[in-house]
């Protein structure tokens, strides 16, 4: 693995980038992340477009697995030790639209969550390129 990156791919430049220590405090730290991903999975679990992908899967491992993998993008002090983009999702057949339901239901639970805009848009600008890695159809 590239010192550059994180396994997903997402830049994490050394030295650490000072200017994402506020944006992982808007998202209250890792426990902040935790509470999120319950959100997160409940309006993915309630969304019809997203749901079928999410229903049959192991919940509780794919919430555990964001947490780490998001506290990374965010320069948290965490390890993420799930699979890589690709390998978790390429026999899930993803299309473009169901990229975009997932995103439209992280938005509202980081709204329920009252995290500042400009800190939830560093997240999604982050989010944003592995659509190559995630959408396969
Ligand atoms: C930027 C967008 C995305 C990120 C960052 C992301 C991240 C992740 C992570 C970290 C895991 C856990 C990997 C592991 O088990 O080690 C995972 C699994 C999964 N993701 Fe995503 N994901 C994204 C988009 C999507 C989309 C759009 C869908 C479907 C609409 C989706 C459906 C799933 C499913 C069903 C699993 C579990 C697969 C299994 O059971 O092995 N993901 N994702």
């Amino acid at each position: 693995q590239d010192a550059m990156t994180t396994p997903t791919g997402a830049p994490n430049p050394a030295p650490r980038d000072a200017s994402l220590k506020p944006v992982f405090d808007d998202f209250g730290g890792k426990a902040g992340l935790v509470s999120l991903m319950d959100d997160f999975m409940t309006n993915l679990l309630a969304d019809a477009r997203t749901r079928p992908y999410f229903e049959n899967a192991d919940q509780a491992h794919i919430k555990a697995e964001l947490v780490d993998q998001f506290c990374v993008i965010l320069d948290g002090p965490c390890t993420y030790t799930g699979k890589d983009m690709v390998q978790a999702h390429r026999n899930l057949g993803i299309d473009r639209a169901g990229f975009y339901a997932l995103v439209e239901d992280l938005q509202l639970a980081m709204n329920k969550h009252n995290i500042p805009f400009r800190s939830q848009n560093k997240l999604l600008g982050k989010l944003a390129p592995m659509h190559r890695e995630v959408v396969t159809k």
